[in-house]
């Protein structure tokens, strides 16, 4: 069983798929049905309209953000060592920033592109993991288009113009070709969509079909904003969370809750930080504030799938049986259970076949520090 059963009650239980689709629904109609359902809104504090939408950013920046803070903070070795690497980070995100000022709609619809990989590569790999990806070629490939697709060109497609302005200002007034490029794509998400739903109904997993179903509905129901920050914080960023944990608790071998504290104190720093800047900008900004919120989000992608990437290929380029021995003995050192090396092999093994970006195992091809002394780059 490539993941524990906490996870993958977490993450595939059909009992959670129903809670999270009557969630969903829910936060869909009441969004659709809310003033603050038209999208219009960024300034939670000035609009009386605008509470449930605050709430729903807040949460999702709450559930979001330390899934992306922990890039840097999860890397091996002492800050000298990662100072050259979260350089780097920041100076690719600011020469994304710096082509974006240049060729803005090419480059937010580059961006776009790779928001639709990441979310849905990263849903592959978890696929993968709990050993629900379909098999073949264009199955797979139709999981990364319909599941990174739903959160990008459904809100887009179908709502873009209720945030007109907002592309306007990251493409120097020329949103509506956005909005006319992710409506064009539209029957590609379908087509993929279907695949996947016919795939999940073959093999009698409603789970994936009720998943799909809520993820359609809260893109459909809700205006783009509301409905983009739910699913960041509850479904992409939540899911990744928990695989992290997963991983961290094996590559440890410690419990679920020590890894899940254990990642929260590496999170809590940089989350902090990006929580109090989006709060003091909410307040003192206006619209133009949530333009460079969305730019810089974007740009941030480009590192963060520059460094899953590259720790990806890393991993491959190490051959199996040395991730196992430098991993094992620290599990069986560290009281880890029976075969815990075993098991973080089998995982490594099944996200290795995604060749997807992998937040969930950067700790886990990392053992502590101890016993791989010397062999990490
Ligand atoms: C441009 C734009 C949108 C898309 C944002 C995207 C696609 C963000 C991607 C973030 C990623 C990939 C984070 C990685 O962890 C919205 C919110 C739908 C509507 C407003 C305009």
């Amino acid at each position: 069983m490539p993941l524990r059963s906490s996870i993958r009650w977490l993450v595939v239980t059909p009992r959670l798929a129903v809670v999270a689709v009557g969630a969903a629904v829910a936060v869909g109609a009441a969004l659709s049905a809310h003033p603050a359902g038209a999208g219009t809104v960024w300034r939670t504090g000035a609009d009386p309209g605008a509470g449930l939408a605050g709430v729903v950013l807040v949460t999702s920046l709450v559930a979001g953000l330390p899934h992306g803070a922990v890039d840097i903070a999860r890397l091996d070795g002492s800050w000298r060592r990662r100072a050259p690497i979260a350089g780097s980070y920041l100076l690719l995100s600011a020469a994304a920033v710096g082509i974006w000022l240049l060729q803005p709609l090419v480059t937010l619809l580059a961006l776009l592109a790779v928001s639709v990989a990441h979310f849905g590569a990263a849903d592959l790999e978890l696929a993968d993991a709990i050993g629900a990806a379909p098999d073949g070629r264009v199955r797979r490939f139709a999981v990364v288009v319909a599941s990174g697709g739903l959160p990008v060109l459904l809100p887009l497609g179908l709502h873009g113009t209720a945030v007109l302005d907002v592309l306007d200002g990251l493409t120097g007034g020329r949103g509506v070709a956005v909005v006319q490029v992710c409506r064009a794509l539209l029957p590609v998400l379908g087509v993929a969509v279907g695949l996947l739903v016919g795939d999940a109904v073959r093999r009698h997993r409603w789970h994936h079909v009720l998943d799909l179903t809520a993820v359609l509905v809260v893109f459909v129901a809700a205006a783009p904003l509301p409905a983009f920050a739910a699913y960041f914080g509850l479904w992409h960023a939540w899911r990744q969370t928990g695989l992290m944990i997963d991983a961290d608790a094996r590559a440890l071998g410690v419990g679920h809750r020590t890894a899940g504290a254990r990642l929260l104190r590496q999170a809590a720093l940089p989350s902090l930080v990006g929580i109090a800047a989006v709060a003091v900008l909410a307040v003192v900004g206006d619209r133009t504030v949530l333009v460079w919120s969305l730019a810089a989000v974007l740009s941030l992608t480009v590192p963060h799938a520059a460094l899953t990437g590259w720790i990806t290929h890393r991993r491959g380029r190490r051959p199996s049986h040395t991730r196992s021995v430098s991993t094992g003995p620290t599990l069986r050192r560290q009281g880890g259970s029976p075969g815990g090396a075993t098991d973080l092999r089998d995982f490594l093994g099944s996200t290795t076949r995604t060749g997807a970006p992998s937040d969930a195992t950067m700790t886990a091809i990392r053992p502590p520090r101890s016993t791989v002394e010397g062999t990490t780059p």
